[in-house]
């Protein structure tokens, strides 16, 4: 017999005036993808052995880990039995599209996580017709486990400072990787310090000593056999983290390692037996699987985003403190408008970031087509667009996840709540797959070339338009959507205008154009990531921004319920359907092994000789 609902709840979901079934076919994409998505957290769920005994939390760092790979086996393979034979592809990336399955099973991430975000990827962006064919069936099938090896000790952002070497040997035909330094040591790749035997590792190719960049070249760096690292591999795992724990984040180290030439891989540059470089369209078309991945991430910022509301909506439905009112008893926290102004705007955000995501995912896969008839004309578009939604979507998450985390008192700040653990996943992602600063520079790159083209009136592309609108500044906008967006392009405009004067006055001054773009950089950022509105308009948009809170009030529950994100995804104390937080928070509270016994050994061999002074 399924546990008593909270009365509040069940209110709340009375109040609700929009049908919430409707809201999560749209989510889904319909009525038949939330049946799809549905049928497959079913199956995949009630695999045996895809749960903690312990909660994770109680485990060592080892524990954790050997742990997390015994659930991601049989996870896997639960995923791959429970793939529908009769379904599209589509219809197969729709299903798990806005699903996080893998997060009712690893609160820290799967070791497996690189071998499906970034090694896989890379083969398909990176790889010939014939290296894809080979490699893809071994991958595809698990056959081997694969990362993405790129960051080193020393370098991360700066790619064309990367050490590691390969060296063309055209004797024997082979690349031979070097570390040369302790630097050159590959450091962070997740997966690469236990679990994967293979890698994809960005190197500096060197041919005759000439250098021909960054290339990618896949790696075997253990026996598939016994698991050992081979001759010439130096390998481990970099330590705990703030998150991540269990991804196995190590690193890798090459002594004169030698890989055959069929292991570089070949689709946009080559080269041939005899040491002949034939260079690439694009030198920037090796970075391919960096922008897929920013791409994915601001999906996953949306899906993440939309469970720590869901948790803290719910929590704040439930909870009822202090007094609004005297002798009207203690009211639903939900009550409190500060609640609502720090909770509302993470599930539209949420919104937000999913229609964003669609938008962009759309034009990753025309400009992907594009390039792959040779036509680049749309990539440099397509790069700065997802460095800047890549930065903001991240950013933003973290912050509306921290809020949603301190919006639920000290309960948020217990891992049972699975806050915290949310926030280290969402963070992480303000790191990887390019600092968030870095990639607004490149954005900002973009829009003063936009700028500069706009003013010597070229045309300019769909999402740099806004540049070229002779926008009058004396624009006077109302409070309609139309009239929003247009203040906010005229600000964006502002911004960018704003940091170009900037960089030509530092020009006027002597400075080089190094140094005016870094002494301009803080609005250069600025004008990739923030629009603000001007002083008189913010009161006239609060009255409106607060009479919105009341209008979303009675469908908060409603709006995140429609996320259908069922308990063991929510993995949460405080956010579960029923609402029974405090019988949760107490049954999680009696797992602490410190609870086994009342009096704990530490009393007699330490407490009780220092209480009576004979320690
Ligand atoms: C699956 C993902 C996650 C989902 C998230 C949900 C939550 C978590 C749940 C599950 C996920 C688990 C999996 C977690 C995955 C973690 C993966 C992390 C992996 C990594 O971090 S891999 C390493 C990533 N590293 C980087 O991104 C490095 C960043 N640095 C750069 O990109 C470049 O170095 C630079 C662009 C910043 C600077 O390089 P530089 O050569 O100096 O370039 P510039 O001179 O500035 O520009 C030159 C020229 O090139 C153009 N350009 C640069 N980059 C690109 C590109 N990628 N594509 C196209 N064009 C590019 C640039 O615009 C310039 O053009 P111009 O000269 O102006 O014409
Ligand atoms: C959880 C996690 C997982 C990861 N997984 C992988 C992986 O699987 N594979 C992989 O290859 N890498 C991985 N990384 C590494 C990640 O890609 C790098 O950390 C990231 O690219 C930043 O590089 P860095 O750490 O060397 O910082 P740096 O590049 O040293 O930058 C440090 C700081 O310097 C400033 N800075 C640097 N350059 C500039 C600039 N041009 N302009 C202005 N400011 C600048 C920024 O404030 C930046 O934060 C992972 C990282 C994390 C945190």
């Amino acid at each position: 017999m399924s546990a008593k609902v909270n009365d509040d709840l069940l209110t709340e979901r009375r109040k609700c005036e929009f049908n919430v079934e409707e809201l999560t076919n749209y989510l889904d994409g319909g009525a038949q993808a939330t049946q799809n998505r549905r049928k497959l957290e079913d199956k995949v769920l009630s695999t045996k052995g895809l749960f903690d005994e312990v909660p994770e939390e109680y485990l060592s760092h080892k524990e954790k880990y050997e742990n997390a790979v015994r659930k991601a086996v049989v996870y896997y393979k639960a995923m791959k039995e429970a793939e529908d034979p009769n379904q599209t592809e589509q219809e197969r990336a729709n299903a798990t599209y806005r699903s996080l399955l893998h997060a009712a099973v690893f609160k820290d991430n799967s070791p497996f996580s690189l071998h499906l975000a970034m090694f896989i990827p890379a083969i398909l962006g990176q790889a010939d017709e014939e290296q894809k064919k080979y490699w893809m069936k071994r991958a595809s099938k698990m056959e081997i486990i694969g990362t993405y090896a790129q960051t080193e000790l020393g370098h991360g952002t700066f790619i064309r400072g990367l050490e590691t070497t390969a060296t063309y040997d055209p004797k024997t035909e082979e690349f031979v990787l070097h570390s040369p330094t302790l630097t050159a040591y590959k450091w962070w790749p997740g997966s690469l310090a236990h679990t994967a035997n293979y890698c994809v590792v960005m190197a500096h190719l060197y041919i005759n000593g000439k250098s021909c960049g960054i290339q990618p070249f896949i790696v075997q760096f253990r026996d598939e056999e016994t698991h050992q690292p081979l001759p010439g591999i130096k390998l481990g795992e970099i330590g705990a983290k703030l998150g991540f724990n269990t991804v196995n984040n190590g690193f890798l180290g090459f002594d004169q390692h030698r890989i055959p030439r069929n292991r570089m891989l070949m689709k946009n540059a080559q080269v041939l037996k005899d040491g002949t470089f034939k260079r690439s369209p694009n030198s920037k078309l090796t970075y391919g699987t960096m922008v897929y991945v920013r791409v994915v991430i601001v999906n996953g910022m949306a899906n993440q985003l939309a469970r720590a509301v869901t948790i803290a909506v719910r929590y704040s439905a439930v909870r009822r403190q202090s007094e609004l009112k005297p002798d009207a008893g203690e009211p639903q926290i939900l009550d409190y408008v500060t609640q609502q102004h720090k909770l509302f705007i993470g599930i539209a955000s949420s919104h937000a970031f999913t229609l964003t995501a669609k938008w962009l995912t759309r034009m990753y896969q025309k400009v992907t087509a594009d390039l792959e008839k040779g036509n680049l004309d749309e990539l440099p578009e397509l790069h700065a667009i997802a460095c800047c939604l890549k930065a903001v979507t991240t950013t933003d998450t973290s912050v509306l996840v921290e809020r949603s985390r301190t919006s639920c008192g000290g309960h948020g700040y217990m891992l049972s709540s699975n806050l915290p653990q949310i926030y280290g996943l969402v963070t992480a992602a303000c790191t990887y797959e390019g600092e968030n600063t870095v990639l607004m520079l490149q954005t900002a790159r973009s829009l003063v070339k936009a700028l500069e083209q706009a003013q010597s009136g070229k045309r300019l592309s769909p999402t740099m338009s806004y540049l070229s609108e002779k926008v009058s500044s004396r624009l006077k906008w109302d409070n309609s959507i139309d009239g929003i967006v247009k203040g906010f392009r005229r600000v964006a405009y502002g911004k960018v205008e704003s940091a170009m004067r900037s960089m030509r006055k530092y020009v006027r001054s002597g400075l080089g154009p190094e140094d005016a773009w870094n002494m301009s950089s803080v609005q250069l950022v600025a004008a990739s990531e923030y629009t603000s509105i001007s002083e008189a308009d913010i009161r006239q948009l609060q009255d409106t921004y607060e009479d919105l809170l009341g209008k979303i009030r009675p469908n908060a529950v409603g709006l995140v319920d429609a996320f259908d994100f069922r308990d063991q995804i929510l993995n949460s104390t405080l956010g579960a359907y029923d609402g029974r937080v405090y019988e949760r928070l107490m049954e999680e509270a009696l797992k602490s092994p410190l609870n086994a016994e009342p009096v704990n050994q530490s009393f007699h061999k330490y407490l009780k000789p220092f209480m009576q002074g004979k320690l």
